[in-house]
């Protein structure tokens, strides 16, 4: 029944569709500007370092370090994927490295997956995409990946963390 509903829609090209909003956090120069432009354009550009743009006091983010992101309560039970990028390069930690540096195995219930990539070539990301389409709460066979249509990005005032959100929509396929 609901693949039917859902084939009609389809036929008269619409699907119900779930807005998804997706944190992006990472070291400096690490690749998050280079992966957003790899899904959305798939292509490389030349990229600048993101530069802050606060103007009261009171927008900074309040928070300090990834476990802090992770412990927010608007992030409870999110899942987390983290891109262990740059591993075309030879001296790239590996995957199994970083995930004990950043300490994912202690994140309990959560479902965390990391992902080596390199967002020059685009290895990886979309293996990770679709780790990240099958464990968000809301279900789905489709996944719009080529829809970013917001994207702002922001820094703590360590500047420590490039901090960026993305809105990407998902089309459901009621089943
Ligand atoms: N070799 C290699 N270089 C990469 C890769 N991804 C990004 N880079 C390079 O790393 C540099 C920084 O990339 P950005 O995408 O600007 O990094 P960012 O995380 O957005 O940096 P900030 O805006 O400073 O937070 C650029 O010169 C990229 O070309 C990768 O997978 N492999």
């Amino acid at each position: 029944m609901g693949s039917t509903i859902s084939r009609i829609a389809r036929n008269f090209g619409f699907l119900p569709r779930c807005r998804l909003r997706i944190l992006m956090v990472g070291l400096d120069a690490s690749g998050k500007t280079t992966i957003l432009y790899k899904l959305k354009l798939g292509d490389l550009l030349k990229t600048k370092p993101t530069v802050a743009e606060i103007e009261k006091e009171s927008q900074k983010p309040e928070t300090r370090c990834i476990q802090c992101y992770l412990m927010l309560n608007e992030l409870a039970n999110t899942p987390v994927l983290v891109f262990a990028n740059k591993q075309d390069l030879s001296n790239a930690m590996t995957p199994t490295e970083i995930a004990d540096k950043l300490g994912l195995h202690c994140l309990g219930q959560r479902p965390w997956y990391i992902q080596g990539t390199s967002a020059h070539s685009g290895f990886g990301l979309y293996e990770g995409l679709d780790w990240l389409s099958n464990n968000i709460p809301c279900k789905a066979e489709e996944f719009s990946y080529c829809s970013i249509p917001h994207l702002f990005s922001h820094r703590n005032d360590q500047n420590e963390f490039d901090l960026k959100l993305i809105e990407l929509e998902k089309e459901v396929v009621i089943t």
